[in-house]
């Protein structure tokens, strides 16, 4: 099994460039992982609570199950792979099957900040856009997907994205053995990295 990394800010492109890459990629043979998905369960907090969490620190993720999960994959199991709610910050009850593929995709924001995880990638990628571009983006997508309004995406940015991206997010830039530059998109390097994929499914 071939693990892909993709890390980078929120609202650099990650999930449109793994969709890029998936895209006439044969389904079989292609599985993707979101860390969205392993979000801690904060069920035993309130809404309130939950609201107040900074979701964008490496101890938000339940990185444990992550490890665990991909092992089971590398080692031939399924995997029932949480879902995650967004609007309600928090897992779902719901899980999806998940099934281990000849490539697996793990992309997320957090993702290459714990070494467990980060070793047991065999190509690591980052995706690069400017921070106003990302802060745009974000604030489209998650006014217009997430549930949020204009004043809670610029508090949360201010008080915890920004800060958060430049402690933990940017310095695993230097991990990385592709940079992908995603200001504009970027089909060069999406087929790049298809041709990668390509070979190994070959
Ligand atoms: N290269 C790009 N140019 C313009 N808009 C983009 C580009 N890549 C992604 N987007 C848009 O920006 C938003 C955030 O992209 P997304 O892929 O969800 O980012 P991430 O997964 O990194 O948070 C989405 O609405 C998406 O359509
Ligand atoms: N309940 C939550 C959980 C996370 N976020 C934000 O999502 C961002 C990561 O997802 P991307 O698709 O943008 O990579 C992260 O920056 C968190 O702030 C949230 O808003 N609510």
């Amino acid at each position: 099994m071939l693990i892909i990394g993709i890390a980078g800010g929120t609202g650099c492109g990650k999930t449109t460039v793994v969709n890029q890459i998936i895209n006439e990629l044969p389904n079989k043979e292609v599985g993707v992982i979101s860390q969205d998905s392993y979000y801690n369960d904060l069920s035993y907090l309130s809404y309130e609570e939950r609201s107040q969490i900074n979701f964008d620190h490496p101890r938000a993720i339940d990185f444990e199950l992550l490890g665990n999960h991909l092992n089971e994959l590398k080692h031939g199991n399924p995997i029932h792979q949480p879902v995650y709610s967004f609007v309600n910050h928090n897992r779902t009850k719901d899980t999806i099957l998940t099934h281990p593929r000849k490539v697996m995709i793990v992309e997320g924001i957090l993702i290459m900040t714990n070494p467990q995880i980060r070793e047991m990638f065999d190509i690591k990628i980052f995706v690069h856009a400017d921070s106003d571009e990302r802060l745009i983006r974000r604030l489209k997508r998650d006014i217009n997907e997430r549930g949020r309004d204009l004043d809670e995406v610029l508090e949360r940015y201010q008080k915890t994205l920004k800060p958060m991206h430049n402690q933990f997010i940017e310095p695993t830039k230097e991990y990385a053995d592709i940079i992908i530059p995603n200001n504009k998109y970027n089909t060069v390097a999406v087929d790049i990295v298809r041709s990668i994929i390509n070979q190994k499914l070959a």
